[in-house]
């Protein structure tokens, strides 16, 4: 690792870290009864809050707001689905205390998500769990989804593939020294982000069929997703 590489890493780990979702979120969780409705509302906190922060977070990639305006929307727009997912996968096997992950599964088991969504998405989170990502891992693979060129209405592709590329390349290093036995560590990593892309998917489905049933989101979530 080069001395910029790590002076990479250290700000795109500090940026990662500085920004989490709040106690009171989480600590609403073992509060609130059980209901379809309190359910929804407490997922619509925990992802405004997931979108907030993984808005900081961007804006505190090195090169990020150097980049077009309307390329750094469209980068936000493009990959808010899966950064939120990549974290709150990383939440949901990780950080957690214990008895909180049971208490959001059950939620979110219970808030009106169709059957068909849940099971791709707790097979994502268990796939996020078993590799036992370290931070400096979670953080680049989270600023590399979101730093993803082709993503819809992008128009100086150049520009985000030259902040992209090193990030890859620091990833590759890292993931040959913190798994030397696991050659094939890199690859399974990004392999997470193509099982990411399938998730868009169910999450405009989810997205819809909530609407339909008249669901109430949040301002920051109607327009970073466009509902
Ligand atoms: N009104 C909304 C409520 C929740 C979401 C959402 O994406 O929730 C995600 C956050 C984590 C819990 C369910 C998924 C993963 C979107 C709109």
């Amino acid at each position: 690792i080069t001395k910029e590489q790590d002076a990479l890493m250290k700000l795109i780990v500090e940026a990662y870290n500085k920004h989490q979702i709040p106690q009171d979120v989480t600590k609403k969780l073992l509060q609130e009864q059980y209901s379809t409705e309190e359910n929804f509302l407490l997922l619509t906190e925990i992802a405004t809050s997931q979108v907030q922060v993984l808005v900081e977070f961007t804006k505190n990639i090195p090169g990020f707001l150097s980049l077009d305006h309307e390329d750094q929307i469209a980068l936000l727009k493009g990959s808010a689905v899966e950064a939120m997912f990549l974290r709150s996968a990383q939440v949901f096997s990780r950080k957690m205390p214990k008895g909180h992950t049971e208490v959001l599964e059950e939620r979110i088991r219970k808030s009106g998500i169709s059957e068909e969504f849940i099971t791709p998405l707790f097979n994502f989170y268990k796939s996020v769990g078993e590799l036992h990502m370290v931070q400096e891992e979670q953080a680049l693979l989270t600023a590399i989804t979101i730093l993803t060129p082709d993503r819809p209405y992008v128009k100086d592709q150049q520009a985000v593939e030259r902040l992209q590329e090193p990030m890859v390349e620091l990833l590759k290093k890292l993931c040959v020294l913190q798994h030397p036995q696991e050659p094939q560590y890199f690859a399974r990593l990004l392999g997470r982000l193509t099982e990411l892309r399938t998730l868009n998917h169910y999450h405009a489905e989810m997205l819809t069929s909530w609407r339909v049933n008249d669901h109430k989101f949040t301002p920051l979530l109607c327009e970073i997703w466009d509902v």
